[in-house]
């Protein structure tokens, strides 16, 4: 891979501001999804490795605590100005180990960067409460501190959005941060400890592991110096790691799976439900946790959408990220495309109808192309699992009850879509949809300012926004005689 900083590629673990190998010398493959070739290999660590990073951040924790909020403030902020100047290389690196059309990557790098931009500022605004006291021999303050040493695991889709959406905050809150990354794209986590390290973030804040998942997430999830833990990832490996933090009382930020209805009424505007209904759900090849899994389309304008919707979606461009015409980039691993193959013939030999696509592009690669399925109804899997593929069902309704009622009907409660001219309607289903996120007339939702994050068992606490720095503090009430 040709980068104009070849620095940014790095293929050790960085610990205690010091790249390093697994202390057996074993490593891991990395693919590229596009061929399948092996582009790199990182440590394959495990316990040892895990709790050493987790002492360097202890360790590192005082002076990084009682810098004050100002200096930290203006580490993050050269931080991301190296993001931004270092954006192609970035980029690249991300397309090369996930697949992402680069003008995707290149979007996600500068969201990655907004974090960073955005709990920079939100560092120097960590204020306290002076309460009135109820008695006249007492004065009462309320400090915010910051929770202590974190850990973090993150998922693949969103390589590097997903650390800095963590990152960022905890280190802005002072406190210092183990993170692992997925083992499918460790790449752009490495490249953001190179620059971390540039900006002048101290040895022992910023720390990356990377290797046996299990073997570190019981270090992350079961070490005493670990205050916290924010997983973003499948709702199954969150139960599972929430599991594992109840030993030490551990604060969890939990970031997991969706089921997002995108719901389109009589009254709406169909082609505007179009081209936000593309976007919601095609974005990473639909491999985005806010990711449309069921279309619902009103009976009266169910042929129009359909039809319209299938044209569009026949006429998306599937190749290798790096062609500057491609829009679907392939799916992470041969695996990844088993399951939508599975979950779309399920719905098939259940009554469902391919409008378009319909199956993998090619033998031995990992496209597959753009899908849409008409005539699907209750019992088929896709409408209760997570398909993170580029496969679109879509339901007919006939009244807003039945279809709040059918949205409402999963164990999941990330972002919901509905498009729909009426006001009135607007608020009352905006109301009753059972949702973290609700997309109005919108199929493009996410940002740095908002709270992220969902109810049921799409996880707990939110990220981003000025939320997002709170499950990274802790309030400490201070009670003086006077
Ligand atoms: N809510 C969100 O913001 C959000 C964002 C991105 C992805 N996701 C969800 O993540 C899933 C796709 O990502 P994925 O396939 O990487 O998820 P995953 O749960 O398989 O893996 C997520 C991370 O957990 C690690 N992991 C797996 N098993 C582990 C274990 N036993 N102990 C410790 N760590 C373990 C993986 O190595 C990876 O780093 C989807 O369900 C998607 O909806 C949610
Ligand atoms: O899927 C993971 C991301 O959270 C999706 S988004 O880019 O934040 O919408």
């Amino acid at each position: 891979m040709k980068l104009n900083d070849p620095l940014l590629f790095r293929q050790r673990a960085y610990v205690d501001g010091a790249w390093c190998d697994a202390d057996s010398g074993a490593t891991v493959a990395v693919l590229d999804p596009a061929s399948g070739e092996t582009i790199a290999t990182v440590p394959l660590m495990g316990e040892a490795e895990a709790e050493q990073a987790i002492e360097a951040a202890h360790a590192a924790l005082p002076a990084w605590k009682t810098k004050p909020a100002k200096e930290r403030a203006k580490i993050l902020r050269r931080w991301f100005d190296l993001m931004e100047q270092h954006e192609d290389d970035l980029a690249r690196l991300m397309t090369w180990e996930q697949g992402k059309p680069l003008t995707e990557a290149v979007g996600e790098i500068r969201y990655a960067a907004s974090f960073i931009e955005w709990f920079a500022e939100e560092a120097k605004r960590l204020y306290g409460d002076v309460i009135p006291s109820p008695t006249a021999d007492k004065r009462l303050v309320v400090v915010r501190e910051p929770i202590g040493v974190c850990a973090a695991i993150t998922p693949w889709n969103f390589p590097a959005a997903m650390i800095t959406r963590k990152a960022a905050p905890a280190l802005a809150a002072g406190c210092t941060i183990v993170i692992k990354p997925a083992n499918e794209t460790p790449l752009s986590a490495l490249a953001l400890a190179e620059l971390a390290e540039r900006a002048g973030i101290p040895a022992g804040v910023f720390n990356i592991v990377t290797g046996d998942s299990a073997a570190i997430g019981r270090q992350l999830t079961g070490h005493p110096l670990v205050r916290k833990l924010s997983f973003t990832g499948s709702t199954p490996i969150g139960r599972l790691l929430m599991g594992q933090c109840a030993s030490t009382i551990k604060k969890v930020s939990l970031e997991l799976g969706g089921n997002a209805p995108f719901i389109v009424f009589d009254d709406a505007d169909v082609d505007a439900a179009v081209e936000g209904a593309l976007i919601a759900k095609y974005r990473n090849a639909g491999q985005t946790c806010v990711c449309v899994n069921r279309f619902y389309v009103h009976d009266a304008v169910y042929e129009e959408f359909a039809s319209k919707f299938a044209k569009r979606v026949a006429e998306l461009r599937v190749g290798n990220g790096f062609d500057a015409a491609t829009q679907i980039g392939p799916l992470i691993t041969a695996k990844a495309v088993g399951k939508v193959q599975e979950l779309l013939d399920d719905a098939i030999e259940k009554g469902a109808r391919v409008l378009t696509g319909g199956a993998s592009l090619s033998e031995g690669l990992q496209y597959f192309a753009p899908t849409v399925i008409a005539d699907v109804g209750a019992g088929m899997r896709l409408l209760d699992e997570e398909i993170f593929g580029p496969v679109a069902p879509i339901v007919s309704f006939s009244s807003e009850d039945e279809v709040v009622r059918l949205a409402n009907d999963t164990i999941y409660g990330l972002a919901s879509y509905f498009y729909s001219r009426d006001v009135a309607r607007v608020w009352r289903v905006a109301e009753r949809l059972e949702y973290g996120m609700v997309g109005i007339n919108t199929g493009l939702i996410s940002n740095e300012v908002v709270p992220f994050g969902g109810v049921k068992q799409s996880g707990l606490g939110r990220e981003g926004s000025k939320y997002g720095i709170e499950d990274y503090l802790e309030m400490k009430y201070l009670c003086m005689a006077v």
